[in-house]
């Protein structure tokens, strides 16, 4: 057995033209959608994320702007930045891209961002927002990448409603926030949320319908792991050095082999990556059209 490929490029793809209507929607009614990024520092990885942001917008016509401060940037550097962000009238939505280097308080800095225009839904009151509002329409933005993963479920038609969802890794961007989404009401799955410290990980993994893995262990999830016909979404990605070429890779989660055993697999890049860039755009759209209400 070969397992269908949840194609994030398509499917992301798909998301952006759906997308563009709704800006000539705005642009015809006078509003711009505009994102903003702060990248602080020069990690290559956080650079080129940010760069495929600013190309995503230029694709369907959102404005961007773009602040880069110095890896030297003080912690004061970088709250006047956001405050900047905060008051611009030309960014709609923006985000800070993550993770800072060392010596800011990252939780700090996120709760300076405006709620409104906080693009990446990881503003306290919006995480709050995903917590109260387990059982209604949210209004708030939602994390992008856990957006991403469910709406990547949805359009492969994979069921959700009370399914097994095994969630590997409970950090703020993808874990956590996704073990919040998939239980609340409407979605009704049944979440595990493991970690570093999980017990017997094999044995959690081993009964989920659905598995997302996000932790950043190079092949971590094997294929003696996953249940036959599982939905397998591989998000966390290492940068490793080939041994043959020397060149630098992207290496995910989940060993390919995985691909004989389960119903369904994101590949990595290629899967979630992509989807979650478009659910980025798609907050700024909605943020946008809240205004216009
Ligand atoms: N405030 C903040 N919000 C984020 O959403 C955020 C962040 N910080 N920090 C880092 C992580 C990571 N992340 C990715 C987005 C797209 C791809 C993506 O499109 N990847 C391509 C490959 C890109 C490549 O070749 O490097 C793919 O999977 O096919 C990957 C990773 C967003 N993050």
């Amino acid at each position: 057995m070969t397992a269908i490929r949840l194609d994030g490029v398509a499917t992301a793809t798909a998301i952006k033209n759906e997308l563009r209507t709704r800006i000539d929607d705005l642009r015809a009614n006078g509003v711009v959608p505009g994102l903003g990024t702060l990248l602080v520092g020069d990690d290559p990885g956080s650079r080129s994320y940010v760069a495929g942001k600013h190309r995503d917008c230029a694709e369907v016509g959102i404005e961007s702007i773009r602040i880069d401060l110095p890896a030297a940037a003080t912690s004061a550097d970088v709250r006047a930045a956001i405050a900047d962000l905060n008051s611009a009238r030309e960014v709609t939505g923006y985000i800070v891209q993550l993770p800072l280097p060392p010596g800011h308080d990252e939780n700090a800095m996120l709760e300076l961002i405006d709620p409104d225009k906080d693009a990446d839904g990881l503003h306290p009151t919006n995480l709050g927002r995903l917590v109260l509002g387990i059982e209604g329409e949210l209004q708030s933005p939602l994390p992008c990448t856990p957006a991403g993963i469910v709406e990547m479920l949805q359009r492969y038609d994979v069921p959700i409603r009370g399914r097994n969802v095994v969630v590997i890794g409970r950090g703020l961007t993808v874990g956590r926030p996704l073990g919040l989404l998939f239980t609340r009401k409407g979605l009704d799955a049944t979440v595990t949320l493991t970690h570093s410290r999980t017990a017997d990980l094999p044995a959690e993994v081993r009964r989920g319908d659905i598995v997302v893995a996000a932790v950043g262990v190079p092949h971590l999830v094997k294929p003696e792991w996953v249940k036959p016909g599982a939905a397998v979404l591989d998000v966390g990605i290492t940068r490793v050095q080939d041994e043959e070429t020397g060149k630098g890779r992207l290496t995910g989660d989940v060993d390919p082999a995985v691909a004989e055993v389960a119903g369904h697999l994101s590949p990595n890049p290629g899967g979630v990556g992509p989807m979650t860039r478009a659910m980025l755009l798609a907050n700024v759209v909605k943020s946008a059209e809240l205004r216009l209400q």
